[in-house]
């Protein structure tokens, strides 16, 4: 069976700044796979190379078989962008947003039909956002923001689902309906891909998990990864053993 994401020793640059160094991953169908590492390790612009929004120096990126752009635009992919990668002000209500899932359905016109109003406000119910769904996207919390563009990814149908930092500051609730929905969406054979910083909640939300330093350091179970030894090397920190040494 084709897996679900494939990147292949990708290197990728911002000009003289190396952002990933010889990533190589690979996520099967019906997965959920956290991403950790610290602060500028690569995981927002790996995110962006599985997407096909930046286009790596070396390396290759399939997506189910296929190329990035091709899955992007064939809606096979959502993506729930960090919250700084979004312009707030911009005149949409959260349905609008969610109604974007299903542009690549609507064609030229994006003249929405009755299936496509079915499965949005389908999309909103299941993020708990029915009664918001008219607001300003700018005028809703961190957390429902979030929940806003999960419903986006459902309402498109979409059967790989990369969020970057979800439950950055969200609230206990949103935290645990999103969690819920990726869950959820992981049984039904979706395969996700998450970044997070919770690592206290990465067992309840992940099958498994990748440590990156602009490279990957480590692909495994959670349990694996959050062995203190390994958040260690990818947090670059010192680890003090019961008897006070250091490793
Ligand atoms: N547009 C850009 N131009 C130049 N350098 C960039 C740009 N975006 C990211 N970088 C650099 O590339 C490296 C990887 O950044 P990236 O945003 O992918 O990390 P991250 O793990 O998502 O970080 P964070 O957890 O802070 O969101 C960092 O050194 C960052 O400073």
């Amino acid at each position: 069976m084709t897996d679900a994401i494939r990147v292949k020793d990708v290197t990728f640059h911002y000009g003289e700044v190396l952002a990933l160094r010889d990533v190589s991953l690979t996520v099967a169908h019906g997965r959920v796979c956290g991403l950790i590492g610290m602060n500028g390790s690569g995981k927002s612009t790996l995110f962006k190379t599985i997407m096909g929004l930046v286009e790596p120096d070396t390396g290759t990126v399939t997506i189910d078989g296929r190329s990035p752009s091709s899955a992007r635009g064939s809606g096979v992919i959502g993506y729930v962008p960090q919250s700084e990668d979004v312009d707030w002000s911009f005149p949409l209500t959260v349905r609008d947003v969610v109604m974007m899932g299903r542009y690549s359905r609507m064609g030229f016109t994006r003249r929405p039909r009755r299936a496509d109003r079915d499965a949005v406000e389908h999309a909103l119910e299941r993020v708990e956002l029915t009664d918001l769904a008219d607001r300003q996207i700018g005028q809703l919390s961190g957390g429902q923001k979030k929940r806003a563009f999960v419903a986006r990814g459902i309402a498109q149908g979409a059967t790989i689902l990369l969020l970057d930092e979800p439950f950055a500051g969200v609230d206990k609730r949103s935290e645990a309906t999103i969690t819920r929905l990726l869950r959820e969406s992981a049984a039904g054979g979706a395969t996700v891909l998450v970044s997070t910083h919770d690592l206290h909640a990465l067992p309840q939300l992940a099958d498994e998990a990748v440590l990156l330093m602009h490279t990957v350091l480590m692909h495994g179970s959670c349990d694996e990864v959050l062995l203190p030894e390994n958040l260690a090397r990818a947090f670059g920190l010192d680890v003090m053993e019961p008897d006070g040494s250091h490793r």
